[in-house]
């Protein structure tokens, strides 16, 4: 039964301390069976849910139902990962033992998410947690808190019981006391850098906690040497400007190569000309809908007239295409002449282009960042995308493909500032269970002992 918000961060975790244990002690055949009945429920009530998403996070209906559709997928995804990474294993211990592998959860998971992705994110880390046996008490962003709450209301509605999985409803102050509430044992967060920074700190004198952190990137897309130029800038259209560029894998830096730099951008800047930016719901349906809200464009646009006054050339101006409403047309400026670059994430449509002479320096400029989450390239022969591979740092690596729609059944995670080692996705099991390692026998039998008189 659905009882909404929950307000009272106290109360909430002080709920899932008593829930969590017997949810795990519960057989895993038990909570699979509950999480698939989730699954079930979401891919029913998915029209409901792709409109909810659509209207409050502003991404096209289209669009919402892929979300829709990472969130169903995720249970199935989750069972495999769970099996394959933590899970049960016998050991060899030699004759007349026995040795065993088991994991155990932590406890209570306080899982904090963005706006960008305010279902299909969160879900990534709960739904791994709930099936190793946690609790959750989920804050979903301030700026998507409908999402949340439907989120969790389809998983009571699935059979999870309500303290296992809660929803408390708030913004960053209340992400602070869940951080801070003695009663969690670890928080899996998504969000951006400096969040993630804060949270690490706050929990820097508590080991014992653990702490997944999924933070932005300032991801490159290096074009070299290609035939194809229309499909490269399909591929740089896609990394860039998808969800209205409010993705942590969005390319924010297209680092191309002297030899076709020009041609290369009589391909894209046309073709972004062309994308529609449109409502959510309007037919037909944009390519893209608003940024998330009226101060983001406002700073978006700030930036982009920041980089112009510091020597950035316009591709293609970002606009705001109606007063008042957040919807920002696809921005393109060449920063080549810009002398100092800031290392930051711009989370909207605006694609910065730097002109380089050669691969090497390509490669270079593309590790230009503190952040280290997705790198494309596009282009170039297998020897080229080998060394692209073995000298860039992030975790997501791509060949002529996007830099974003990374794969659930991989482990998606950065480096740097883009994360802290826990990738999510399919590793997300990794960090919602520890493992207990444990010699058993049927019953005590000493060892022959050394250096003990007869
Ligand atoms: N790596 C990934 O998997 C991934 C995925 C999606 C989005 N992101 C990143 O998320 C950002 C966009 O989302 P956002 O603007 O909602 O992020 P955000 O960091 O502003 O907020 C994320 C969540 O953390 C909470 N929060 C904010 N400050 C906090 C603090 N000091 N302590 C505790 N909680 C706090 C917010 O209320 C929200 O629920 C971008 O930087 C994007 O790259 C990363
Ligand atoms: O905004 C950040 C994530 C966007 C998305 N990544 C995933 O969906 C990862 C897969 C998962 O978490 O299951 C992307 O790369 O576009």
């Amino acid at each position: 039964m659905w009882r909404g918000p929950v307000s009272d961060i106290d109360a909430a975790v002080a709920a899932a301390r008593r829930a969590w244990a017997p949810w795990a002690g519960r057989a895993l055949t038990e909570r699979i069976e509950v999480l698939r009945a989730f699954s079930n429920t979401v891919r029913r009530d998915g029209d409901m849910l792709a409109d909810l998403i659509a209207r409050e996070a502003g991404k096209p209906l289209w669009e919402a139902r892929t979300e829709v559709d990472a969130v169903v997928a995720k249970v199935d995804i989750a069972v495999g990962a769970y099996a394959e990474r933590t899970g049960k294993k016998k050991l060899d211990a030699g004759v007349g033992a026995s040795a065993a592998l088991r994991h155990k959860p932590h406890g209570v998971m306080a899982v904090l998410g963005p706006y960008n992705f305010p279902a299909h994110l969160p879900n990534g880390h709960i739904v791994p947690a709930l099936l190793a046996g946690n609790a959750v008490v989920f804050k979903p962003s301030e700026k998507t808190p409908a999402t949340g709450e439907a989120l969790i209301a389809a998983l009571h509605r699935a059979g999870v019981p309500e303290d296992v999985a809660q929803c408390v409803i708030g913004g960053p102050e209340e992400g602070r006391a869940l951080v801070a509430h003695p009663g969690i044992d670890g928080v899996l967060f998504t969000g951006s850098a400096q969040a993630g920074i804060a949270i690490n700190r706050k929990l820097a004198a508590n080991p014992g906690k653990i702490v997944a952190l999924e933070m932005g990137g300032n991801n490159p897309i290096v074009v070299i040497d290609t035939p194809k130029l229309a499909d490269a800038a399909a591929l740089i259209v896609q990394s860039a400007f998808a969800t209205a560029g409010q993705r942590c894998t969005a390319a924010r830096r297209l680092i191309v190569v002297e030899s076709v730099y020009d041609a290369l951008m009589a391909e894209l800047v046309p073709l972004a000309r062309k994308l529609m930016v449109g409502h959510p719901l309007g037919e037909p349906q944009p390519f893209m809908g608003p940024v998330i809200d009226n101060d983001t464009a406002d700073r978006l646009m700030e930036s982009f007239v920041a980089l112009l006054t510091a020597g950035g050339r316009p591709l293609l101006h970002m606009r705001r295409t109606m007063p008042d409403l957040p919807f920002l047309s696809p921005g393109i400026i060449d920063v080549s002449d810009v002398p100092e670059r800031p290392d930051i994430e711009l989370f909207g449509p605006l694609l910065q282009v730097i002109r380089v002479p050669d691969f090497d320096s390509a490669i270079a400029e593309a590790n230009n960042t503190r952040f280290g989450l997705s790198a494309s390239l596009i282009g170039g022969s297998p020897d080229d995308y080998g060394r692209f591979w073995a000298n860039i740092r992030a975790g997501i690596i791509n060949w002529n493909a996007p830099t974003n729609g990374a794969s659930s059944k991989a482990p998606f995670g950065g480096i740097g500032l883009s994360g802290n080692h826990r990738p999510a996705a399919y590793y997300a099991a990794d960090y919602c269970a520890y493992p207990v390692a444990s010699t058993e026998m049927d019953q005590p039998r000493a060892n022959v002992m050394v250096g003990v008189r007869p």
